[in-house]
């Protein structure tokens, strides 16, 4: 193959050739991109592929994830006969069990969980258990569930199968070719210069795909894209053959850190331990190629020990090889797809924290159709790159956070779980005031954010469980301080950024559903469209003058909607700056935030002068604030967006000012238990791109007679053609349950979907969540006339639902 000339010219040119890279290859070649070229530095699969587990496990963390795992599941079952090739795809169901009350009840809720994305699942008896599998000791076994469709392949095979299949449709594959860096000009990708035996090429190109893999950082770098992954060692042993062995499911022991795979006769046990070792700080060996790295029975030997316990015949079994191979991570442990933010055409398709082989096949089929349509099939935001932030791929930062997410594989995933390590890399100026004041924190996009505040001799951190956390009474106390009194929110994490010039309202009205052109000073709550209706944005856009907007974002999308606007922005007049360090913001928030803010600003805070969806500038103890007034909790209140050097003193005078009229320090756990009784939507959550902004029920933030603007005929047409879908709020009947989001939502006794936000209500009295109802033909009666449950762990409870928010449906209290 490496013989083969290498072109002059490509459609599209994937670095990496590995499962991921053979895997778009495939696809864009299956799409009709046949001037595809895949370059592979030295073999194909020599990096991680080769020494991969190849379990195929269809259940994900999300419907779309689920939905690419099965995918690939499918693809993978289909390859052979279409390749020829044998992938050792085997059918053989996976078993995971639990040894603790939480894992049963984390198990349970995943089966649920199964059954509302159509995945086969059932829980099974201790009796069943050993009926499958023989050799476990399942004496402290809890609970188990099966999944008879998931199963096992030879993930070598599976790339050489996809490699294949894109060349028989035309995609070129060439190995011993090293990319020595990507051509760009005006901010997009133009070409790929490479070596081979010693001489250069060029290849001209508008589409780079980096799927390479623990390559993948480092060549990102070259570019100035940020890909911030790193590899860590990945342990395995396989056993001697074991006689008369049977064929067996796939086994997961999470609470041991362990996955089982019986091939051929012999067993492979893999962990995924607490804490791993990152490997490769000073960069990978040139000559790497199907490399193994050196034993350490130290770290693995508490693994084994364990795996001994649990099946004893493996004491005897002997063993043939102890594996060491490195894999990518990333900071979330979640791998990462799509167009660079930073530069055009420059796609990536890698960290696939140790289940590449399982995402690998509908991660491709995914990017492929995004390269090809402009846009991604369906909502991908949670693997989607612009997630990365630029520090991210700091190698002190990177080497910390990866120790810790090998093993988030098969820790316990309770509901608010933080990350450990990596922490405090970016922090509000009132970090250590809030510490002191009992602050608990929990990272998003780096960001150190209060999530509630502990009480004078009370511990100062998380106490994780399925039931009620430690916190539960801390955030009852905040709610209600917001529902009845003041409370105050450091939200200086939110993305803040100035779209500026002569032709910024036309930009924003070109892109935003809303109507921009208002006077100075008003606020705009909008989304901002794709083609389909769908959400690519939820924001504030505040017109500041003229010809400056200040657009509000949440702090995690804020790459992601700096991206949005860049990408949109034509031959104009207009200047976007992240602007989100100069300012602070603090939130005020209750029926009595009009006291406070009297107590420490002479300005008139009054709905005459300060009405609803305004800004003014305010004197504000001895310095100057812009004073929003807004809210995400459906009450009264300001956000204060004072400059970072002002804010200690901001906050000491509303603090000091407070005491007379009972302000309390509110986290962010409690700003979602509010937003949620008020059903204010979250993005990533409740709203998507792949969310019609209709059926999420924003229609009243469109303005479809304004003019033209993105979505706007998706818009008409939904008009046009009724909703097929409706978001609803529920609260279960039975106030002890809780929700966290992604439980089954029954509707006349059929699973429909997923509840996609949910806390607890401290004001309603119970349980509360959202979720999507099918609802095509249906009047709003008959969607109300239903009967609702949540099942929870395989337990449905009766929820009562509503189109209108439950708390405050007239919005009364906002605009008091
Ligand atoms: N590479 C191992 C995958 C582990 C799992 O699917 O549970």
């Amino acid at each position: 193959m490496s013989a083969k000339p290498i072109p002059s010219k490509a459609r599209a040119v994937i670095i990496g050739g590995g499962v991921s890279g053979c895997s778009v290859a495939y696809h864009l070649a299956k799409l009709g991109w046949t001037d595809v070229v895949l370059l592979e530095r030295k073999q194909l699969t020599s990096g991680t592929t080769w020494h991969a587990a190849g379990l195929i496990g269809q259940l994900r963390a999300s419907q779309n994830m689920t939905r690419l795992a099965k995918y690939s599941a499918d693809l993978y079952t289909k390859l052979e006969a279409e390749t020829g090739i044998g992938t050792g795809m085997r059918q053989c169901g996976s078993m995971t069990v639990a040894l603790t009350e939480e894992r049963r009840e984390e198990i349970y809720r995943q089966a649920s969980l199964a059954r509302a994305f159509g995945v086969d699942v059932r829980e099974i008896t201790v009796e069943e258990v050993k009926g499958m599998y023989p050799h476990l000791n399942t004496a402290d076994v809890k609970a188990a569930v099966h999944l008879p469709l998931d199963g096992q392949c030879d993930p070598a095979n599976i790339a050489m199968a996809l490699a294949k299949g894109a060349r028989q449709n035309g995609a070129t594959i060439l190995e011993n070719v090293k990319v020595t860096s990507v051509v760009t000009r005006d901010g997009r990708v133009t070409g790929v210069t490479c070596e081979q035996n010693g001489e250069t090429f060029t290849i001209e190109t508008e589409n780079v795909v980096n799927a390479a893999g623990m390559w993948g950082r480092t060549l990102a770098d070259m570019s100035g894209v940020t890909l911030p992954l790193h590899a860590c060692e990945h342990f395995y042993i396989v056993t001697e053959p074991i006689p008369n062995l049977q064929r067996l499911p796939v086994l997961r022991v999470p609470d041991e850190c362990t996955y089982y795979k019986e091939d051929a006769g012999k067993m492979l046990i893999g962990a995924f331990e607490l804490k791993a070792k990152p490997w490769g700080m000073d960069g990978i060996r040139e000559d790497f190629c199907f490399d193994q790295l050196p034993e350490d029975f130290d770290h693995f030997q508490p693994i084994l020990e364990n795996a001994i316990n649990r099946m004893p015949m493996l004491e005897t079994a002997g063993i043939h090889t102890f594996f060491n191979g490195p894999e990518s991570f990333t900071p979330d442990d979640r791998y990462y797809l799509g167009e660079a933010p930073e530069l055009k055409g420059y796609w990536v398709a890698a960290g696939y924290n140790s289940i590449g082989i399982v995402s690998s096949g509908g991660a491709g089929m995914a990017l492929a159709q995004w390269m090809n349509d402009g846009e991604p099939p369906f909502d991908l935001w949670e693997v989607d790159i612009r997630r990365a932030q630029p520090f991210q791929k700091n190698r002190a930062y990177l080497k910390d956070r990866v120790s810790e997410t090998l093993g988030l594989l098969y820790a316990d995933h309770f509901p608010y779980r933080q990350m450990a390590t990596a922490r405090g890399v970016r922090r509000s100026p009132l970090h250590e005031h809030l510490k002191a004041r009992g602050a608990v924190f929990g990272e998003v996009a780096g960001w150190e954010r209060a999530n509630w505040f502990a009480k004078e001799g009370q511990e100062q951190e998380y106490r994780y469980s399925w039931k009620r956390q430690n916190w539960f009474e801390n955030q009852k106390e905040e709610h209600l301080a917001v529902r009845n009194g003041v409370g105050l929110f450091d939200m200086t994490s939110f993305g803040k950024i100035r779209v500026e010039g002569r032709d910024a309202l036309a930009f924003l009205q070109r892109l935003c559903a809303n109507q921009m052109d208002v006077a100075p000073g008003k606020i705009v709550y909008t989304q901002m469209l794709n083609d389909r209706g769908g959400i690519e944005s939820d924001l504030t856009v505040t017109r500041l003058s003229e010809t400056a907007f200040f657009l509000v974002v949440p702090g995690a999308t804020l790459q992601r909607d700096l991206a949005w606007l860049r990408k949109h922005l034509a031959d104009e007049f207009v200047v976007i700056t992240d602007v989100t360090a100069a300012e602070s913001v603090l939130c005020v928030m209750g029926p009595k935030a009009r006291d406070l803010m009297q107590k420490v600003s002479p300005n008139d805070f009054s709905n005459a002068h300060h009405p609803f969806a305004t800004a003014r500038e305010i004197e504000i103890g001895m310095g100057l604030a812009r004073a929003h007034r807004v809210t995400y909790v459906g009450e009264l209140g300001w956000e204060l967006y004072v400059s970072t050097e002002q804010t200690a003193h901001v906050f000491e005078a509303l603090e000091a000012a407070g005491a007379d009229v009972g302000l309390k320090l509110c986290g962010l756990h409690t700003l979602d238990s509010c937003r949620i009784e008020k059903a204010f939507r979250h993005f990533g959550h409740d709203i998507t791109d792949e969310d019609h902004v209709l059926e999420a029920g924003l229609g009243f933030a469109v303005r479809t007679k304004k003019g033209e603007f993105a979505g706007r005929d998706a818009v008409l047409r939904k008009q046009e053609e009724g909703l097929k879908r409706r978001m609803l709020q529920f609260k279960l009947a039975d106030p002890e349950p809780l929700l966290f989001h992604n439980e089954a939502l029954v509707r006349d006794g059929k699973i429909v979907s997923t509840i996609t936000s949910g806390n607890y209500g401290h004001f309603l009295g119970g349980a509360i969540g959202m979720g999507y109802v099918p609802c095509a033909g249906e009047s709003e009666a008959d969607v109300l006339g239903s009967s609702y449950e949540i099942e929870i762990a395989g337990v449905r409870v009766k929820a009562e639902a509503s189109l209108a928010p439950m708390y405050d449906p007239k919005a009364e209290r906002v605009r008091a």
